[in-house]
């Protein structure tokens, strides 16, 4: 039940009830999103706009690309993840797939993280149909963004085919919509240590995998601090240097066998001019020397699960400097977490980060995206569609 003015101030735009409709899809990462992103697709359509679904290899996933508009360059890109995180052993006070409003707030997973976005996204094509604009608006609305930006990628690589390059993106991660302009780097490894099983009474006959990985991860925690010590500290960040830590581990059988296995996993959050490649060439180089007597039998393997850029938008860049005037700049103007942003700046597309709601909510039970945030979207969206109209 709607009672306040604010409430009913927010249920006039069409963001709101497409935000309720984006939340009932269950699109958590481990999920396919082809319900949701083909209801978007025939959304789109009946605006009289076709949209082009860029699928994964399994054809069970899939990023959706629209523009509106003259197909030229210097167009602006609204982009967002359609995935979202878990539920899983969260205490939610209701149904975390069904949106409620209350106290001025809407509710459900995904509200600020980040389909409140997609829905002033696609709120605002109905506005961009209907103006005359001299420049494309584009949406890009992408899967698998919250278990390492992986479906951006193909999307990007759907846009290099493109005969027109857009002036810049905008993508839509909560930040109370502030203009935020850089965001760590993110480089994640699984370690595997393969040793030799014997009897624990007979351990000099083994060879220990779980001290092996020890050895490695109080490595990793020693460099992390040299790390800290020597970086440049970035103060436009809350954490202004770079993190390496260990953040899983797991091996060994019995009290009474040596472990023949360990494994753990570890991660680098990176300035954005942090090389993270020299960083790992440590590890690797140590694995190397000092755990060279045991890689006589032992073998150790390191995976990558998750590589993503930091993001360093310029603030003298024409786009960035032409948004930065409908929103203000957060302080500190960049933030730990990362985004897909950094890839499409790599890409040669500058970006910023700028959506509704707060990080704050994010991943939370009872995540939320308060209404006047999904207002001041709206405006925002609004001033950047006119900007493509002059
Ligand atoms: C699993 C993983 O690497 N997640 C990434 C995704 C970025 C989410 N905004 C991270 O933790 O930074």
């Amino acid at each position: 039940m709607l009672t306040g003015t604010r409430e009913k101030a927010a249920m006039a735009s069409a963001t709101l009830p497409l935000l309720e409709t984006l939340i009932g899809f269950d699109t958590v990462s481990r999920n396919s999103n082809l319900g949701l992103i083909e209801w978007l697709r025939d959304h789109f359509a009946a605006l009289g706009v076709s949209a082009t679904l860029v699928t994964d290899k399994t054809g069970t996933k899939a990023n959706l690309w629209a523009t509106i508009g003259p197909e030229v360059d210097g167009g602006i890109i609204l982009s967002g993840h359609t995935d979202v995180v878990p539920v899983d052993g969260q205490a939610w006070t209701s149904d975390p797939f069904k949106a409620v409003i209350r106290d001025g707030n809407l509710y459900g997973r995904g509200a600020c993280d980040m389909k409140g976005f997609v829905a002033a996204a696609t709120a605002i094509a109905e506005t961009a149909r209907n103006a005359p604009l001299r420049r494309p608006l584009h949406f890009a609305f992408s899967y698998d963004e919250e278990v390492g930006c992986i479906g951006v990628r193909d999307l990007l690589t759907f846009l290099d085919t493109l005969p027109y390059r857009p002036a810049g993106v905008i993508v839509g991660e909560p930040t109370e919509m502030k203009i935020v302009l850089g965001h760590k780097g993110k480089r994640a490894w699984c370690c595997t240590v393969k040793g030799h099983a014997v009897h624990s009474s007979r351990a000099p006959e083994g060879v220990n995998a779980v001290e092996g990985a020890a050895r490695l991860i109080a490595e990793i925690a020693g460099i992390s601090a040299e790390v800290r010590r020597n970086d440049q500290p970035d103060d436009g960040f809350d954490v202004p240097f770079t993190t390496l830590l260990t953040t899983v581990m797991e091996g060994g059988m019995s009290t009474n066998t040596v472990p023949d296995l360990a494994r753990f996993v570890f991660e680098c959050r990176h300035l954005p001019d942090t090389d993270p490649e020299a960083i790992f060439a440590r590890i690797q180089a140590f694995t190397d020397t000092n755990l060279a007597t045991d890689r006589q039998r032992a073998e150790i393997l390191f995976e990558e699960i998750t590589n993503y850029p930091g993001l360093a938008a310029d603030p003298a860049d024409g786009f960035v400097a032409a948004m930065s005037r409908f929103a203000c700049t957060a302080v500190p103007p960049k933030v730990a977490y990362g985004t897909e942003a950094g890839l499409f700046q790599r890409a040669g597309i500058p970006a910023l980060v700028c959506g509704p709601g707060s990080i704050a909510q994010a991943h939370r039970p009872d995540e939320f995206c308060a209404l006047d945030q999904l207002a001041a979207c709206d405006t925002f969206l609004a001033q950047v569609v006119e900007s493509l109209t002059v």
